[in-house]
């Protein structure tokens, strides 16, 4: 149970404060195209910031990167007001570690609503002493470690005097600014980021593993900068791509690939692809297992009783029961007499008989329909060989 003293009032304030402030500014603030465009192309640089640079660099080490490219990010991703890189770390370390159980800070087991913000309700202190993670390397990074100490003043300044001052000083929107690049840009990056916790756990496949909530879904990357191939992600963390696919929506991967080409960030850390195709053929194979258990293959082979050859001539001749030998295997194909394609002659002339070499082209090479449909009507196991008398000939 919540108690009141669990929640963190200043953060919750904000959280849900801003929306509304974003959805008046929407209703009535107007919007110059100058506008317009800053508040779009500083949502990529804050977003990135964090997908790029707080996920993909620092929470994960999946690459590495300059001094300056890390300076950018660091002063980037303040702008998303999600808190310092160390904290936000901290907290996505705990999660992967922890994912799905008491300890992950935004576990999905606890509802659609509790991973995308309402986690970030409780105080640092309701949370203390679960989902213990090693943040020894953040520690020990001067640029993790000054952006920290630094982290409220530069966050006032990225998040809200830069967006606004780029305005006015640019266009003489000081205003529209101030409610569309600052505030609305924010609760855009911020709900696109909580996407990744909430939506990435509910929406899509499981490509690679099913043990766990993370999901692959198109959708969620195109709000999330491209961490909605979030199933990948979960199995292979380590790797700088959520999407492995060209032609998939990963603008994080992009940029990073980018900067690669000018030396900006470098030893971009892709997992095996052999392993990672193993994991997708054993969830592939999973779901054709599941496809295979809704249909009919008969009684299975280690179920059925076993008949010597004179026990299956008497069940023929005394109980008058319509049975044939194929490959082994006894088949009961009374009630498939008058629907044999290849009309009732045939059946008829294999009763009490091996048919092997008939029913495998000797008369007629059957395709896999008549094999399939032979699993339907077996009757037992043939102990013993046939005397060839009884078995077919090639006519
Ligand atoms: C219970 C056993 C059998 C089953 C389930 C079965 C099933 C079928 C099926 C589904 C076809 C359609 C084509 C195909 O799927 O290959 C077919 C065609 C045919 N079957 Fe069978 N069959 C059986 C036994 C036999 C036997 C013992 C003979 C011969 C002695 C025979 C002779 C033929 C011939 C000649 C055709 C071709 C018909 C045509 O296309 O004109 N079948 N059978």
């Amino acid at each position: 149970m919540v108690q009141l003293k669990d929640i963190d009032w200043i953060g919750s304030t904000v959280l849900v404060v801003t929306p509304f402030v974003a959805l008046y500014t929407i209703c009535y603030v107007p919007l110059c195209w100058q506008t317009a465009v800053w508040s779009l192309a500083y949502y990529y640089v804050t977003g990135l910031g964090i997908t790029a640079g707080y996920h993909r660099l620092w929470s994960h080490r999946s690459y590495e990167a300059s001094k300056a490219y890390q300076w950018f990010m660091a002063i980037a991703g303040a702008g998303a007001v999600q808190g310092s890189i160390k904290w936000w770390s901290r907290h996505h370390r705990a999660h992967h570690r922890w994912t799905d159980t008491d300890a992950d800070p935004y576990s999905a087991h606890l509802g659609f609503w509790h991973s995308h913000f309402l986690w970030l309700f409780y105080t640092e202190e309701s949370r203390k002493g679960k989902g213990k993670v090693d943040v020894s390397d953040l520690n020990r990074d001067p640029v993790v470690m000054w952006q920290h100490r630094n982290f409220v003043p530069l966050m006032l300044f990225t998040a809200f005097v830069l967006p606004t001052i780029v305005a006015g000083y640019g266009w003489g929107d000081w205003y529209g600014g101030f409610m569309w690049a600052a505030i609305t840009r924010l609760v855009v990056v911020h709900h696109a980021t909580f996407c990744v916790n909430s939506l990435a756990h509910w929406l899509g496949e499981t490509t690679y593993d099913d043990r766990h909530t993370p999901r692959d879904h198109f959708l969620t990357a195109l709000v999330t900068m491209g961490e909605g191939y979030h199933n990948f992600h979960h199995e292979f963390p380590s790797d700088f791509r959520n999407a492995i696919k060209f032609w998939q929506y990963d603008p994080t991967k992009w940029l990073i690939w980018l900067a690669s080409t000018v030396g900006l960030t470098y030893n971009l850390n892709m997992f095996p692809d052999n392993e990672i195709q193993k994991g997708r053929l054993q969830m592939e194979a999973k779901k054709i297992e599941a496809l295979k258990a809704k249909l009919n293959w008969g009684v299975p082979l280690k179920d059925l009783p076993s008949y010597t050859f004179e026990e299956f001539r008497r069940l023929v001749k005394e109980e008058n029961r319509q049975l044939m030998i194929i490959e082994g295997l006894i088949y009961n194909v009374e009630e498939f007499t008058d629907h044999h394609p290849g009309g009732r002659i045939f059946i008829k002339s294999g009763i009490g008989r091996d048919m092997t070499s008939a029913f495998n082209g000797g008369v007629y090479n059957h395709h896999n329909a008549a094999r399939n449909l032979l699993q339907g009507f077996r009757f037992g196991v043939l102990d013993g060989d046939v005397p060839d008398l009884a078995k077919s000939k090639d006519e």
